[in-house]
């Protein structure tokens, strides 16, 4: 087993800047949560590292402690902390001056001082925007017992008139890592636009993830203009992705090897943890080197962030699946409709999708403990719908009735394979090449004991199961992920010349934020079942607690 595969496996925590280690805040905490949670709610393993903090609220200086602390936590790593006498030159990137005057740039750069385009560094994205006045009010996230007002900035992305490297000495690299996602070429082309638009010339993408910096027979994929026009048509990646892959010292030595200077990393939570242990070895190395990260999970399981890009996509094209069972088990005598959908940790696509599609009866999440069998089970209120209207739907996450926690440092491992009584299916230990647990098949298991429980009533029942799983994952980005994927991939660009590294790029209320990357990757995102929006999804089902 290589390095990286026994660190995820093992739980080894990947190495961390010293700097953000802080003993008033656990990682990946930006506040506290003091919300009551529903007993049947999936207990966490982090809830209870929350409980455990120890912040002083009589110390009448908490809230600046506090605000200081986030402010060292979501502070972006830049080449400067390194390399104190980095040299800059004015922005290459300047939308005043679109044709490039000179070829190599002898004769200066062509920016312009009087253009108000760029960013400050010191411009600031509120990550929170409601003020929760009680604990107890829907979703709240309390960081002490009164629900006191905090404010928490975080950094604005975009372009910076100063930057640090100059485009004709630039070798920039892309990789895609995980899963597919629609909108990853949208990234993909934006990001070589872009470099071109600052003037890069060496733009190379890594095929098949991490794996193309070390397999035999992967050659590096010049990039330009030319080549990624049109790749936004079609779903998939245009590099390819894979899972599994070299130790990260391997990578580096690539990295050192073909003399990129900039590699944006296109991935989940697992490639953006492979991309800060990559980040913190060039800084070990002193190399002057930007890893920039673009958030890409379909199941939307990123913290801090709106949404992640290619989310919107699986949920429009998740709506014709749920159609498609509506319409087999509105059409069936006594028809029950079982649709799949992706989500490992979190049931973002579930509850979306059954919330836009209108046509699901139950919507069944990883977050939310379920019982299928019993007087309150899942089962029982089948029989329910089935006496009552005649036919219904039920929309599943794929990491429902599983306990779930996607290993990314030890904190996660502790729950990686307990027992819950809530667990409903036999667990295999298997996992895949990025050490991610292997589920059984939550879909065909409901499917079979629902078709059993009926024939045991002796009630008729026509049962449809369609996973539409891959197919979703495959489609090119709609226009509202196309938009966020430009946007996306444009900031990647602005935060990797301005000399940041070890940062991802994030919609946060609307707005563009970069995020040290271990703050957005602590844990999964996952659905807050106080949430307004569960809340929602609930009221539009019409389900009970199956508990
Ligand atoms: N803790 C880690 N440290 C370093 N590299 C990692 C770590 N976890 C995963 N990786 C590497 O990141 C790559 C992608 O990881 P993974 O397969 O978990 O997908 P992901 O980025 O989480 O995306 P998805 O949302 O599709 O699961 C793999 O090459 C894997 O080896
Ligand atoms: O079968 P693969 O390619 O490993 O990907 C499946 C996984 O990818 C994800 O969509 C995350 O990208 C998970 O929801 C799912 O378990
Ligand atoms: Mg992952």
């Amino acid at each position: 087993m290589d390095t990286l595969s026994h660190a995820i496996s093992s739980g080894v925590a990947l190495p961390r800047s010293s700097s953000r280690s802080s003993p008033l805040l656990c990682h990946g905490f930006g506040s506290l949560n003091f919300r009551t949670r529903r007993t049947h709610t999936r207990s966490r393993v982090f809830a209870e590292i929350q409980r455990n903090q120890s912040i002083d609220f009589n110390d009448p200086d908490w809230k600046s402690k506090f605000q200081w602390n986030f402010e060292e936590r979501f502070n972006i790593p830049h080449l400067t902390d390194v390399f104190p006498d980095a040299s800059t030159i004015p922005s290459t990137f300047c939308l005043r001056m679109r044709t490039p005057v000179s070829e190599h740039f002898a004769d200066g750069y062509p920016s312009d001082e009087e253009w108000h385009g760029y960013i400050n560094n010191n411009d600031r994205v509120l990550l929170k925007v409601i003020h929760f006045s009680s604990p107890t009010s829907a979703g709240a996230e309390c960081i002490d017992p009164n629900c006191t007002w905090v404010e928490q900035w975080v950094h604005r992305a975009g372009p910076r008139e100063k930057i640090y490297f100059k485009p004709e000495e630039v070798k920039a690299a892309i990789v895609t890592c995980g899963g597919l996602c629609p909108g990853l070429n949208d990234v993909i082309r934006h990001i070589v636009i872009t470099l071109e638009i600052y003037g890069v010339k060496n733009i190379v993408g890594i095929p098949f993830g991490y794996r193309g910096f070390s397999d035999e027979g992967l050659a590096e994929m010049p990039l330009s203009r030319k080549v990624v026009q049109n790749i936004h048509l079609s779903g998939g990646s245009l590099l390819g992705v894979s899972r599994g892959g070299p130790p990260v010292s391997k990578i580096v030595d690539s990295l050192k090897e073909r003399g990129i200077n900039m590699l944006f990393v296109l991935g989940g939570n697992g490639t953006h943890a492979g991309a800060n242990a990559i980040h913190d070895e060039c800084r070990a190395r002193k190399m002057r080197v930007a890893i920039v990260g673009v958030p890409k999970t379909i199941d939307n399981d990123i913290l801090m962030m709106d949404k992640t890009f290619g989310f919107d996509t699986a949920v429009e094209e998740a709506q014709r699946a749920i159609n498609s069972a509506y319409i087999e088990a509105h059409s069936a005598y006594h028809g029950i409709g079982i649709v799949k959908l992706m989500g490992r940790s979190s049931g973002f696509i579930a509850m979306h999708a059954s919330l836009a599609s209108g046509q699901v009866d139950i919507c069944l999440i990883p977050e939310v403990h379920f019982n299928l069998h019993g007087p309150h089970g899942v089962l029982r209120h089948l029989k329910y719908l089935i006496e009552t209207k005649g036919s219904a739907v039920v929309c599943v996450a794929e990491g429902a009735g599983q306990e779930s926690f996607v290993p990314l440092n030890n904190m996660f491992v502790i729950s990686r394979f307990s027992h819950s009584n809530f667990d409903l299916l036999q667990k295999t230990n298997a996992t895949d090449a990025s050490g991610n647990i292997v589920f059984g098949d939550i879909g065909v298991h409901i499917q079979q004991e629902t078709k059993k429980y009926f024939r045991e009533i002796g009630v008729p029942a026509d049962v449809k199961y369609i996973d539409p799983t891959y197919m979703i994952r495959a489609v090119r980005a709609n226009a509202s992920d196309g938009i966020l994927c430009t946007v996306l991939g444009q900031n990647a660009v602005h935060g990797a010349f301005a000399g940041y590294s070890g940062i991802t790029v994030g919609i946060c209320n609307t707005h563009y934020a970069y995020f040290p990357i271990p703050e957005v990757i602590s844990h999964p995102r996952e659905v807050d079942p106080n949430s307004r929006m569960w809340h929602r999804c609930l009221t539009s089902t019409g389900q009970p607690d199956f508990i």
